[in-house]
């Protein structure tokens, strides 16, 4: 039954005509053909026939004639049936040919119509629809990429800063030869003969003016690789224009984070300006606050508005110069041509009694007017020309006239700062920066701006993960197996230093005992941290550098800055909390064109975090992975064992 309705429906079957349909046409033409001619053309009840459906397969299964059926088996009975006013068949069809042409015309036109509109559209996408306005679709931004980012709120005159090829060669040619523009005198190129190259101190806007107060120089910020030489690129100028000063006064300020480094820049000083007459002294505290006035000042009692000073170079921490700027008379800043912050960065972290705000305070003049009202100070040519307004005549035009001080601003760093805030602070002047790079056609500024730091080209970087406790293991491993002597060990902090150390001596005493070595071959381990008084501290960097000790073990204290040239292992035993920690940690090794190896311990629940910090600054994948197996391990771990015991001992005690 299914299957005869289906085909019922279908438009195929319908145009196949089967047998009962067949029959039904057949009576039908008969019954025309039978009809009185009169009738023809009459309406009659026979053309109902044609709007009676036609029968269906169903009924063409022979049961029954299909005239009897086909009406009762579709049709309610006629006279339920409300009588449909028929009309004429001709006419309806011409009705329907007009209505059906009628229509057609429309549709057709209604075609026309949306071609045109479509057409319209086509030709004016942006044209607005009538009716609804369509909105874009739903989709997210473009997200600025990290390079865009780290751009972005960046002071103007780092994006334009100029980039040095660090290996750019600026050779200091024999007497009397053009010197290619580092502006070197004579006796400054024999000074540092030898010397590799001068690029940062030939590309620094330095005039030799001691006073251009009428056309003061641009402030200098330098970010170089650790190792390259950034100390020279200050002291050369600064040496070379304070020498042809006349009268001594303090002109040159330069200051560091700690008192080592403080030590270190002086012996250069001393190195470069030999024969100058140029007066050097320091400021650190390691010696009493009046002893270092009386080097400082060479006047405390009389009030004079120069200042008083006995030297050409201060070299100092930030916390003794605030003492001296607040409790040394006439000890001033006024005069100063250069002010040099060094290692920046770490100096700028630094909010110890707002140091750089009272620094730079004291080089501008006052904006109150002559202490002296009436009566003419005595020195009073020593006041600097910027300060012209401490005198009672300081309305005479011409003296008036040069109000800028001349001090000139020089910051280096290995890793300088790009906070816009920390640099507004330091009130730069027309600042110039450059950026001493590898490859000059790198990234440029933009590394310095995602704090992707360069290394020394010669430096070659390990890293070796483990489990916390085979640490100090792994440590003698190096030593003994790998032979890294020559070294800073880099830990968190001054009791693990110790602690690393006593074990260390344990362990090598055993060793040395058990394979019948002499005390003489000893691998000599010291400390060195702030545990230590300033004097013993000074005194264990000074072996270190003789090469009496092999391995110091210290905390950060020495992480920057510091230049020994022998050292050519940097490890670090506990690993840096930064970038720019390991940066300058790492850098003490490979300096200045020596070669040097780092290695950094990793416990295994920091190896994450290690490895994204060096991935941060893309630099993962310059650090060699280093496996060490028991194998490896073997042959120290008996002694490693009777050393640990003995410390456990040591500390019970
Ligand atoms: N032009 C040069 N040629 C050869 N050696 C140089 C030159 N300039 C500096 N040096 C040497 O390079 C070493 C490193 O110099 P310096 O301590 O100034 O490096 P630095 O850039 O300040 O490093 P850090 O960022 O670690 O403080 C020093 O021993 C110095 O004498």
């Amino acid at each position: 039954m299914v299957v005869v309705v289906a085909a019922a429906t279908s438009p195929e079957k319908n145009k196949v005509k089967t047998k009962a349909k067949q029959r039904y046409l057949k009576r039908k033409k008969q019954r025309r053909k039978n009809k009185p001619k009169a009738a023809t053309g009459a309406v009659s009840d026979s053309d109902d026939e044609e709007d009676v459906e036609i029968p269906s397969d169903a009924h063409a299964d022979g049961e029954g004639t299909a005239e009897d059926e086909l009406p009762a088996a579709k049709d309610p009975p006629v006279e339920d049936k409300p009588r449909k006013e028929k009309r004429p068949k001709k006419r309806q069809k011409v009705e329907e040919t007009e209505d059906a042409d009628a229509e057609m015309q429309e549709l057709e036109a209604q075609d026309v119509a949306q071609d045109t509109v479509m057409r319209d559209a086509a030709a004016d996408a942006s044209a607005p629809l009538p009716t609804l306005p369509s909105f874009p679709l739903p989709a997210l931004p473009d997200a600025p990429s990290k390079s865009v980012l780290a751009l972005q709120g960046l002071d103007r005159a780092l994006v334009g800063a100029e980039i040095v090829d660090a290996n750019g060669l600026l050779p200091i040619p024999p007497d009397g030869e053009d010197d290619g523009g580092t502006g070197l005198s004579e006796k400054n190129s024999e000074a540092t003969a030898g010397a590799r190259h001068c690029g940062t101190f030939r590309r620094n806007p330095l005039r030799r003016s001691l006073y251009p107060t009428f056309d003061p120089p641009r402030d200098v910020c330098v970010s170089a690789p650790t190792g390259s030489g950034k100390t020279l690129a200050y002291v050369l100028p600064i040496v070379e224009i304070l020498s042809t000063r006349i009268v001594t006064r303090l002109r040159a300020l330069v200051v560091l984070p700690t008192r080592d480094l403080v030590t270190q820049v002086r012996e250069t000083f001393e190195a470069v300006g030999r024969g100058r007459g140029l007066k050097i002294g320091t400021a650190t505290g390691q010696h009493s606050f009046s002893h270092e006035q009386s080097q400082l000042v060479a006047d405390k009692t009389t009030h004079l508005a120069g200042g008083s000073s006995r030297i050409d170079i201060l070299i100092c921490t930030p916390g003794r110069l605030i003492d001296h700027l607040n409790g040394t008379p006439n000890f001033s800043l006024q005069h100063l041509r250069f002010l040099v912050i060094d290692e920046a960065d770490r100096l700028l972290a630094q909010s110890f009694q707002e140091w750089l705000v009272q620094v730079l305070t004291a080089t501008r003049p006052p904006s109150h007017d002559s202490p002296f009202p009436g009566s003419l100070p005595q020195y009073h040519d020593a006041v600097a020309p910027a300060f012209r307004n401490l005198l009672p005549y300081a309305d005479i035009p011409s003296i008036t006239d040069c109000k800028e001080p001349s001090c000139q601003k020089l910051l280096f760093s290995a890793t300088l700062t790009r906070d816009p805030g920390k640099l507004a602070a330091l009130e730069l002047r027309d600042p110039k920066y450059f950026v001493v790079q590898g490859n000059s056609d790198g990234p440029g500024v933009l590394d310095v701006a995602m704090d992707k730091f360069t290394m020394p080209a010669t430096l070659t970087e390990h890293m070796l993960v483990c489990e916390s406790s085979l640490k100090p293991l792994i440590f003698f491993y190096l030593v003994y197996q790998r032979n890294v002597t020559n070294a800073l060990v880099f830990t968190k902090s001054a009791e693990s230093t110790a602690r690393l150390v006593r074990l260390f001596d344990f362990f090598d005493t055993a060793k040395r005992m058990a394979t019948g070595a002499s005390e003489t071959s000893a691998i000599v381990v010291r400390a060195y941290s702030s545990d230590l008084g300033a004097g013993e501290r000074k005194s264990i960097l000074d072996k270190f550098k003789a090469q009496e000790i092999q391995i110091l073990v210290c905390s950060d204290l020495i992480s920057r800055g510091i230049d020994i040239s022998h050292v050519s292992h940097v490890v670090s035993y506990d690993v840096p909390v930064d970038m720019r920690k390991y940066v300058h940690r790492v850098g003490r090794t490979a300096r200045a064109g020596r070669n040097g190896d780092a290695w950094t311990l990793v416990e295994e629940q920091e190896a994450r975090y290690f490895k994204a910090m060096l991935k941060q600054a893309e630099h993962l994948e310059k650090v060699k992975r280093l496996k060490v197996g028991e194998k490896d391990l073997a042959p120290l771990t008996v002694h490693y064992e009777g050393a640990l015991n003995q410390l456990k001992e040591s500390y019970a005690r």
